[in-house]
């Protein structure tokens, strides 16, 4: 059984003191539950986030982090530096980090072998742009970016693992992939996981839908056979709307 995994990835929003005032207006409301809690915050809010989730059931994530542990790679963050703060995941290969940022899949594959060397878990961000599904290359492309990001990844982290599938094209846009379409990409998700590490690894590890998530749509996605969680964006920043996503 696959613990559901509801993670908002806040992206560049919130000063301290919004984000103090987030935790402590939705702890109590999403305490309780069997499904995994976490926000996915800006560096700046890592510690105060830390200190007020202290002693509820939310978990911490960074949204990005260098490979290298030290060294001259200015503004950059290493995860020794995250390590210490009680990070509990961090986003790797979002999209606007590939889109923007420069993000490879070999950038992708190095953060991951990092992150699980200081025992952060990954949330491994695939997933392909409009003119990609158009052309019906959605699993191609997919593939492609998993078979390259667990290069090298042993198959006993792989439960430490999650993937977020994430079409480019319903990202912000209000465009949801229906839940069936959700629902089959991250089947075939699954099944290239299955061909590179088997069928148990293939049955525990999560995979998480991402793009226009909100609560009007999350129960039907969380529905699906095959989904585990979302990665949301926008719906995560507003408190009510992130206590009705955790209690789909
Ligand atoms: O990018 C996302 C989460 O990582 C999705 O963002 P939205 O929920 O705002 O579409």
């Amino acid at each position: 059984m696959r613990m559901p995994i509801i993670a908002g990835n806040w992206k560049m929003n919130k000063t301290i003191k919004e984000a103090v005032e987030f935790v402590k207006s939705i702890k109590d409301r999403v305490a309780g539950t069997d499904v995994e809690v976490v926000l996915c915050v800006p560096y700046t809010l890592l510690q105060p986030v830390k200190e007020a989730a202290n002693g509820t059931n939310i978990k911490v994530g960074a949204q990005n982090m260098h490979w290298e542990e030290s060294g001259a790679f200015t503004g950059e963050i290493s995860p020794l530096m995250l390590k210490e703060i009680g990070v509990d995941y961090c986003v790797i290969g979002h999209s606007e980090r590939r889109q923007y940022f420069n993000e490879t899949d070999e950038t992708v594959n190095k953060k991951i072998h990092t992150a699980l060397k200081h025992g952060i878990k990954p949330i491994v961000c695939v997933g392909e742009t409009l003119e990609e599904r158009e052309s019906g290359k959605m699993e191609e492309v997919v593939k492609n970016q998993v078979v390259k990001a667990f290069k090298d990844v042993k198959g006993e982290s792989v439960k430490d693992i999650v993937i977020a599938y994430e079409p480019i094209w319903a990202i912000g846009t209000g465009k949801t992939a229906t839940a069936q379409q959700a629902n089959d990409a991250i089947y075939k998700i699954r099944e290239i996981v299955k061909e590179l590490y088997g069928e148990e690894i293939c049955t525990e590890i999560r995979i998480q839908y991402g793009g226009s998530v909100k609560p009007n749509n999350v129960e039907e996605i969380m529905n699906q056979e095959d989904i585990d969680g979302a990665l949301v964006g926008g719906a995560s920043l507003k408190p009510d709307d992130f206590v009705q996503l955790v209690n789909f």
